[in-house]
């Protein structure tokens, strides 16, 4: 196993398998790579089955036992399923997903060795949902959702961002978790970091409040010290890394983008490594570079101001970069 010089041991793996999505979600940001509009169909430059496949390999043997495939969609990946079969076994595999693909694809998706899906849902709320994801979809990802239930990857966990826009729909999201079996629920922060709009934060503290007053058990989690609360049978999960010190002292993945770049942190980009054209030994060293030079965002690589703010330390202030940085 890996680790980096602030003791955190690397577990898992984040690929982003492509920067397209059929979606436009207000608050997006992408996995740290910019916007996901435009033409839907496969770029040259995403990563092979070959190359992917091949990267997993590689990090099996350091130890990596878990990896989440994401994007933009990653079903918008026909080769999705030659991917998931492909993937090492000893790896639990998940992924996570705007859900509209998964009517069709997810009985393929567990026999070729999917262990669990999280599929994004703002709202119970057609038009609601239409606002947020600027898409007419919903009723697709309720199917969607159901499908992967049926097809054994229950509990499906229901990603929400919380921000201005669905916080008011947090209530009768918990109780639809609790009322639902095979559901669970992931309340994730606005991350303003990469996209903007500070304004549109809420106050996450009181939504734990709230939680901690209604749950019958708390339970903590060791991947970035989350929060799970039981309520009436129910899990809801608070994914909440603005600002935490602990969530990002407790953070094990590393990232690699749909190019095949290789990032330490989701909202870094000046610390990118290609894997291009290299051999295996070259990306098993590049990887250990990489988990070498990793740097937890809040509170090392950004620290307090003084003034309740955040800035960046200056140790990290034109550090040269080793490595061009993707253009995209
Ligand atoms: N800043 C930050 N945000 C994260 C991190 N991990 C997850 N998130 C946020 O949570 C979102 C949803 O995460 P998912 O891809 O569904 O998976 P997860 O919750 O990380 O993992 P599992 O609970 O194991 O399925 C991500 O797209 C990010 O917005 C992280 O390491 N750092
Ligand atoms: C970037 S999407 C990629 C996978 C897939 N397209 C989906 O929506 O599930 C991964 C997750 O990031 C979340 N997300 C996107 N932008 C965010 C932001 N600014 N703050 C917090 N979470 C965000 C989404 O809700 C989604 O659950
Ligand atoms: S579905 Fe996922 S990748 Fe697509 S815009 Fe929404 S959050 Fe971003
Ligand atoms: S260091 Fe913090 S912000 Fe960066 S990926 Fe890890 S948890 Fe997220």
């Amino acid at each position: 196993m890996l680790e980096d010089g602030f003791g955190r041991e690397v577990t898992g793996v984040r690929v982003s398998l492509t920067d397209r999505c059929n979606f436009d979600c207000v608050y997006c940001h992408n996995e740290g790579l910019g916007d996901t509009r435009g033409p839907m169909a496969a770029r040259d430059h995403e990563m092979s089955a070959d190359d992917v496949v091949r990267f997993l390999d590689i990090v099996e043997g350091f130890g990596v036992d878990a990896v989440k495939f994401t994007g933009g969609e990653p079903m918008l990946r026909d080769d999705l399923e030659e991917i998931v079969r492909r993937t090492p076994d000893s790896m639990e595999v998940s992924l996570t997903t705007n859900g509209t693909f998964l009517p069709e694809r997810a009985d393929a998706l567990v026999e070729a060795g999917l262990d669990r899906v999280n599929v994004s849902q703002d709202a119970l709320d057609e038009e609601a949902f239409r606002e947020v994801t600027q898409s007419g979809a919903y009723g697709r990802v309720i199917e969607g959702v159901k499908a992967a239930v049926e097809a054994g990857l229950d509990p499906v966990k229901l990603n929400m961002v919380l921000f201005e826009e669905t916080k008011g729909y947090v209530p009768e999201m918990v109780d639809y978790v609790a009322e639902n079996d095979g559901l669970q629920l992931q309340l994730i922060e606005f991350m303003p970091e990469l996209v903007g709009k500070p304004e549109w934060a809420v106050d996450i503290d009181a939504v734990h409040d709230w939680l901690a007053g209604r749950a019958d058990r708390v339970e903590s989690r060791e991947m970035h010290d989350r929060k799970r609360y039981w309520v009436d049978g129910g899990m809801i999960e608070i994914v909440d890394p603005v600002g935490n010190e602990e969530f990002c002292a407790n953070c094990h993945r590393v990232r690699v983008t749909h190019e095949g770049y290789l990032k330490g942190c989701l909202n870094r980009n000046d610390d990118l490594r290609s894997m291009g054209e290299m051999t295996r030994g070259e990306i098993a060293s590049t990887f250990r570079e990489t988990v070498r030079n990793r740097v937890p965002y809040y509170g090392e690589y950004m620290i307090e101001d003084g003034d309740g703010g955040w800035t960046v330390n200056e140790e990290y202030i034109d550090a040269p970069a080793d490595v061009p940085i993707a253009d995209d």
